[in-house]
């Protein structure tokens, strides 16, 4: 079974198609990048993805389920976490308390008691295991505002897994960062995404050709390509709309 397939998405806003029937197969394990040119339409099909826009028509199956009419937080339930370009952060918080609610979130802190005293005991579990994933246990007690850009961008990523959810959304995990904080950037994806599905939005093609199994590319709202990094690289029709010089850098 698929982690996630897409069926013919679409959507428009008014009269502009922006995602114009995208279908797509990823597999349990599989990490993939989608680039595309600005306004392709990639975050918008994030957005699709994790609930946030209903399409316009089609169909989004996640681990088998059809998700497509589900809310954000129906779809978080069924194994599908997504992180943000913008800082989702608590910033008055500490970097345990983020990842803690993060976790009792993922858990529904909400049931009888007893339930929630061992989900209190899970919680903290949980919480030091994504700790040590991302490596951030020294700061555990700093307020997540005061980490430096790097270290909160590491958090995101953390709160982002700490749930547990097999299908993991990135939008542009590296963006603003420095070439060797994006190359560590890039070694805890790989960790923390091992077993997982990674779908990721990315600019940086260094980033994308060291992470991604299979890179798709999106241009005007149609996947004009889905590939592995090597037949992408050579691909003519991608380096025609968008690639351009962009493979040479990052080789
Ligand atoms: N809520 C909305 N209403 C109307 N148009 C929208 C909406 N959201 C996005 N669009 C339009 O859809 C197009 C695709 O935008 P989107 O943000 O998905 O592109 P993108 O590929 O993520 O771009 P970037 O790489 O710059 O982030 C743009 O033309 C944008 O103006």
């Amino acid at each position: 079974m698929n982690a996630l397939e897409l069926k013919d998405v679409r959507k428009q806003f008014g009269a502009a198609q922006i995602i114009r029937g995208a279908n797509l197969a990823v597999a349990q394990g599989e990490r993939l990048a989608v680039i595309g040119p600005n306004g392709a339409g990639k975050s918008t099909l994030f957005n699709l993805i994790s609930g946030r826009f209903p399409a316009s028509s089609g169909e989004i199956v996640l681990n088998g389920e059809n998700i497509t009419r589900l809310k954000p937080y129906q779809i978080n339930r069924r194994g599908l976490a997504r992180s943000f370009q913008i800082s989702n952060l608590f910033v008055h918080l500490s970097v345990y308390e983020n990842l803690r609610c993060a976790v009792l979130w993922s858990l529904g802190y909400k049931y009888s008691f007893w339930q929630r005293l061992g989900g209190l005991r899970d919680a903290h579990e949980r919480v030091e295991i994504v700790l040590e994933q991302i490596g951030l246990q020294r700061q555990r007690a700093v307020l997540a505002g005061v980490l430096s850009y790097a270290e909160q961008r590491a958090l995101e990523i953390g709160i982002t897994i700490a749930g547990g959810a097999n299908v993991i959304l990135l939008d542009e995990p590296t963006a603003g960062m420095s070439r060797s904080e994006s190359d560590a950037a890039v070694e805890l994806i790989r960790k923390v995404t091992i077993g997982k599905t990674l779908l990721m939005v990315e600019h940086d093609m260094s980033v994308v050709f060291g992470l991604a199994d299979r890179i798709a590319v999106l241009v005007y709202g149609e996947m004009i390509a889905c590939d592995t990094p090597a037949n992408i690289r050579n691909n003519a029709a991608v380096q025609a709309a968008y690639l351009g010089g962009a493979d040479e850098e990052a080789a």
